[in-house]
């Protein structure tokens, strides 16, 4: 019964994300307030503040950065193409892949102007806003593909997509929890992604606390796992994962928009063994 719960339940998640809308999404979630970069508490800015830190404490190094389940967004790639000189964004819906090839071909066809993040992530690094265009360019000149991936296979991504070492460093934001049917599944491609990381790369992860569903467009309702830090944890030991650092941040009431029922949102820095 098992077996076939599982197919079903991943099955019935991929029929959720067919009615995603890229635009809606990013609206939802990628414009203020919760993400506001003039105020302390927004989400965004706080989401930036993890990523910087963990790709510039010393210890994360490599060739190769993995994105997974980018979907349309690229903030979680903003400090790491400084450090990586390969850059791979993946996701299950063409749209989302679509959307992202809008902002790499810079020929305007995108839903989202990434203009103030990248600004922001200038600033956190010391550097002039207006440095934003060489970001840009940076990034345009690292990401090296954008394919498909599915967390629910043992082999997310297609055999050829990555080195046979497999990657150094994986990062992955609000994916997992929300194409997993139940906590079993979330741990279960919490291993399937660790395949495509070498032994001793970084995961860094983040997602929502708490969360039982989200819009992914108008009346697009897709259910969540919800889980809180001791699951997280007790995921990431279970799939051969070390924990270095976990922070959370919890919704204020002002960020609570009627799009999700997150209440919190965890990041995580982590080692492969
Ligand atoms: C909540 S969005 C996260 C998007 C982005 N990473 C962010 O931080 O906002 C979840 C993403 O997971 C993708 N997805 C859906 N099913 C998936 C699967 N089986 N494997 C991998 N990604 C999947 C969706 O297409 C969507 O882009
Ligand atoms: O506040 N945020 O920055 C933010 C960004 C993305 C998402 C959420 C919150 C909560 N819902 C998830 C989908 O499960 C997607």
């Amino acid at each position: 019964m098992e077996g076939k719960g599982k197919v079903n339940g991943v099955a019935a998640m991929a029929a959720c994300y067919q009615g995603f809308d890229p635009a809606a999404y990013l609206q939802y979630n990628y414009t203020p307030p919760r993400a506001d970069f003039e105020r302390k508490d927004s989400i965004v800015p706080w989401k930036l503040a993890c990523l910087h830190r963990a790709f510039t404490e010393g210890d994360v190094r490599g060739e190769l950065l993995v994105d997974i389940g980018s979907g349309p967004t690229l903030y979680q790639v903003l400090s790491g193409c400084e450090v990586f000189n390969k850059v791979l964004l993946t996701d299950f819906l063409e749209v989302n892949r679509q959307e992202l090839r809008g902002w790499l071909e810079d020929e305007g066809g995108c839903n989202l102007d990434w203009t103030p993040y990248l600004q922001h992530v200038c600033e956190l690094e010391g550097r002039r806003p207006s440095a934003w265009t060489e970001k840009a360019a940076k990034l345009r000149q690292v990401i090296t593909d954008i394919v498909p991936v599915d967390v629910h296979r043992p082999q997310p991504l297609a055999l050829d997509a990555l080195p046979s070492e497999g990657a150094d460093c994986l990062v992955s934001c609000f994916c997992l929890e929300s194409v997993s049917p139940d906590l079993a599944a979330f741990t279960r491609a919490l291993g399937h992604i660790g395949r495509l990381l070498r032994t001793g790369g970084h995961l860094l992860l983040i997602g929502a606390l708490g969360e039982s569903y989200y819009f992914g467009g108008p009346g697009v309702r897709i259910p969540v796992v919800p889980l809180n830090e001791a699951q997280v944890c007790a995921s990431l030991k279970e799939s051969g994962y070390t924990l270095i650092r976990l922070e959370v941040y919890t919704l204020p009431q002002d960020m609570r928009v009627g799009v999700d029922d997150v209440s919190g949102v965890f990041f995580v820095k982590a080692i492969k063994e």
